[in-house]
C-alpha cells in the first residue's frame, strides 16, 4: 500500500497565500464549481447534471441526499481523483483561481494536502496497516512541510491532540489494529489537516461514528474552521450535521441539484417536494435542535 501522502496528499511545493483578492477586498473562493457535469464514459451515462457552488475561507457547504445521487463523484471531481473512466463533462471546477483542467500533475501533487485535502469515510482503507499511524502522520508533515523526522513526529503528537485523542503519545506509537473506528477516523482528519489544508471535504467522515464521537468531530471541524479559516465541504445524508456546520446546503437527488441557498432558510423553508421529504425523515434525529439554534442565531 502506497504511503498516506502519495494516496491522498502528495509532495510540496508552496503555494501563494491567496489574500483578499475578490471584488470590494471580499475574500477570493479557494474553491468554485460551476455547473459540473460528470459522465461515465464507459456506459456514456451523466451522471451528475450540473453542481455550482463557491466556498471563500472559513465558510461551509454541505451537500446532501440519497445514496448514488452523485455527492461522492462531486468531491471527488473536485480532488481531481475521479474513478477510471468517469470525466468532468462539462463546466468547470477552479482551486484558488486556477481550473484543474490546467493543472500538471506536478502541480495537483503540490495542491493535494496543502491547499485542498479529504477526509472519506472507512479510514482503515486510508492508512497502512504495518506502519504506525505516528509515522503516517509525520510522514505527511515532512513531506508536505519539509520539517525535520523529530519535529514532524512532535507535530503529529500535537496533531492528535488537536483531534482529541487522549493519549496521543501513545496512538501515535499504535497500529491501526489497535484503535477503534472513532479513534481512527480522528487520525484520518489529523493526516488530512497536517499540512494546513485551506479546504477539507468531508464526505460522510463521521456518518459511520456513534452519536459522541460523532459530536466532537464536528466541533472539531468548526473549531477549525474559525481559528484557521479552513473552508469545509460536508458530506452527508444526514441533514443534522449539515444543519450544524453549514452556511449553505446543496440537495442532490440522481445527480440533480434540486434545491440550494442559505442553509437556514433551505431547512426552514424548503421549495422543494424531496427537500420536505429529507427534512421530515430527519427531525426525529434531533434536526430541530440545529434548527432553533441556528434560528436563534
Ligand atoms: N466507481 C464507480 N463505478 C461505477 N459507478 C459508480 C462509481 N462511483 C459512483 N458510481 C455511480 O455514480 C452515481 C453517483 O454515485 P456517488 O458515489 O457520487 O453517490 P453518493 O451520493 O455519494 O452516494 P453515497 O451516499 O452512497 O456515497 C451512482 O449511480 C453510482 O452507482
Amino acid at each position: 500500500m502506497p504511503p498516506l501522502s502519495e494516496k491522498l496528499l502528495t509532495p510540496i511545493e508552496e503555494i501563494d497565500e491567496p489574500g483578499l483578492g475578490g471584488p470590494a477586498g471580499r475574500p477570493a473562493p479557494v474553491l468554485s464549481l460551476r455547473d459540473v457535469r460528470i459522465k461515465d464514459q464507459a456506459g456514456g451515462r451523466e451522471l451528475v447534471h450540473g453542481v455550482s457552488f463557491t466556498l471563500t475561507p472559513g465558510k461551509a457547504v454541505g451537500i446532501v441526499g440519497e445514496s448514488g445521487s452523485g455527492k461522492t463523484l462531486t468531491c471527488r471531481a473536485a480532488l481531481g481523483i475521479l474513478p477510471a473512466h468517469f470525466e468532468i463533462s462539462g463546466g468547470s471546477v477552479a482551486i484558488d483561481g486556477s481550473d484543474i483542467a490546467d493543472l500538471t500533475p506536478a502541480q495537483w501533487t503540490a495542491l493535494r494536502g496543502a491547499t485542498i485535502s479529504a477526509v472519506f469515510q472507512d479510514p482503515a482503507s486510508y492508512l497502512n496497516p504495518s506502519i504506525r499511524v505516528g509515522a503516517q502522520i509525520a510522514e505527511v508533515i515532512r513531506v508536505k512541510k519539509g520539517l525535520k523526522r523529530r519535529e514532524a513526529h512532535r507535530r503529529a503528537i500535537e496533531l492528535l491532540r488537536a483531534v482529541h485523542l487522549r493519549d496521543a503519545e501513545l496512538v501515535c506509537s499504535q497500529y491501526t489494529y489497535e484503535l477503534s473506528g472513532g479513534m481512527l477516523q480522528r487520525v484520518l482528519i489529523a493526516a488530512a489537516i497536517a499540512a494546513d489544508p485551506r479546504i477539507l471535504i468531508a464526505d460522510e467522515a463521521t456518518t459511520a461514528l456513534d452519536v459522541t464521537v460523532q459530536a466532537e468531530i464536528l466541533d472539531l471541524l468548526a473549531d477549525l474552521r474559525e481559528r484557521t479559516g479552513l473552508a469545509l465541504v460536508v458530506v452527508s445524508h444526514d441533514l443534522a450535521v449539515v444543519a450544524q456546520l453549514c452556511d449553505e446546503v446543496l440537495v442532490m437527488r440522481e445527480g440533480e441539484v434540486v434545491e440550494q441557498g442559505p442553509t437556514r432558510e433551505v431547512l426552514h423553508h424548503p421549495r422543494h417536494a424531496y427537500t420536505r421529504l429529507l427534512i421530515a425523515e430527519h427531525e426525529q434525529y434531533g434536526l430541530e435542535k440545529f434548527l432553533a439554534t441556528k434560528e436563534d442565531a
